[in-house]
């Protein structure tokens, strides 16, 4: 198990926004987290990002604590998205996707650079400056960057990505997606992508964390977690799940929407639907 996740708790502000959450993620998996607005699926990447202190619990990382990481030996194997990032000074793509690779000298850098330009389609933007980028434009190009400070990685790597495909119009998302599944299949990577998408998340992850009120309320297979009633206890949405012939759920919402769902009284979100049905991170099945 690469990543191993034990009763995490994270406070920020003197408040708890992570609780009692464990999970696995092993190398070669594709794990999604999902959840509403504010459930707290950011903090835990920062959490296991080490920008947000652990309160309660452990997180190992290849079998080692991961306080006690070295910052320099962590930084090859393991690497961040944030949900937000801004370049306002005046870089071109190809610098700061290099900016990937600091200590590496050009000659060496510029094939994982060029090579990591083409698969997220920003080649043909290598000289433009980075504040007149489009935002998904922009989005790809720290994506580029990201991969490139772990592309030829030896041993275990860990990509911790928060919305990396929010910017993205749907075909850069099902590119995206598929080469990070193709990453975690063909590489080993163990990759755990924050999302809103849900049918996105379906159709690429191995498996799905549903995070609410920082919670885990289910962890499973997208078809265990993917239910008519889990979306509409977590979200409030009204929606049907299709199965298709490919094998994996469609979540199409239905016209009656989240304003319909709160005026039921059985599926309102009082504190007794909204708990979690599996407050221990068990999986679904
Ligand atoms: N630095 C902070 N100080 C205090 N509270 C914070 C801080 N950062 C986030 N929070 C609060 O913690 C909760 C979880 O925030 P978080 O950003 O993890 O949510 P999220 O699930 O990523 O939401 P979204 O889908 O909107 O990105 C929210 O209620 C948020 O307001």
């Amino acid at each position: 198990m690469l990543l191993h996740v034990d009763g995490l708790g994270i406070h920020l502000a003197g408040k708890p926004v992570v609780r009692d959450l464990g999970f696995q993620l092993d190398a070669g998996e594709l794990l999604v987290v999902l959840g509403p607005n504010g459930a707290g699926k950011s903090t835990l990447l920062k959490g296991l990002a080490g920008e947000h202190k652990i309160a309660d619990g452990q997180v190992s990382f290849a079998g080692c604590t991961l306080q006690h990481w070295s910052k320099r030996e962590i930084a090859k194997r393991r690497a961040v998205m944030p949900q937000r990032v801004e370049v306002n000074f005046p870089l071109t793509v190809e610098e700061i996707v290099r900016l990937g690779r600091p200590v590496e000298p050009l000659s060496q850098s510029m094939p994982v650079v060029s090579e990591l330009m083409d698969l997220l389609d920003v080649a043909h933007l290598r000289y433009r400056l980075a504040p007149g980028l489009s935002g998904g434009e922009q989005q790809r190009v720290q994506l580029a960057r990201v991969l490139a400070q772990v592309w030829d990685a030896q041993g275990p790597v860990l990509l911790l990505l928060d919305e990396c495909t929010s910017a993205l119009d749907p075909a850069h998302q099902q590119q995206v997606f598929s080469l990070l599944r193709r990453l975690a299949k063909q590489r080993g990577f163990a990759v755990l992508a924050v999302a809103h998408d849900l049918n996105l998340a379906a159709r690429f992850a191995d498996r799905l964390l549903l995070l609410h009120h920082g919670q885990c309320y289910i962890s499973g297979k997208p078809f265990e977690v993917l239910s008519e009633t889990v979306l509409a206890a977590v979200y409030g949405l009204s929606a049907r799940i299709i199965k298709l012939e490919e094998g994996y759920p469609l979540v199409v919402p239905r016209d009656d929407g989240p304003e319909a769902v709160y005026a039921s009284p059985s599926l309102s979100p009082s504190p007794s639907n909204t708990a979690p049905v599996n407050p221990s991170c068990r999986q679904a099945s």
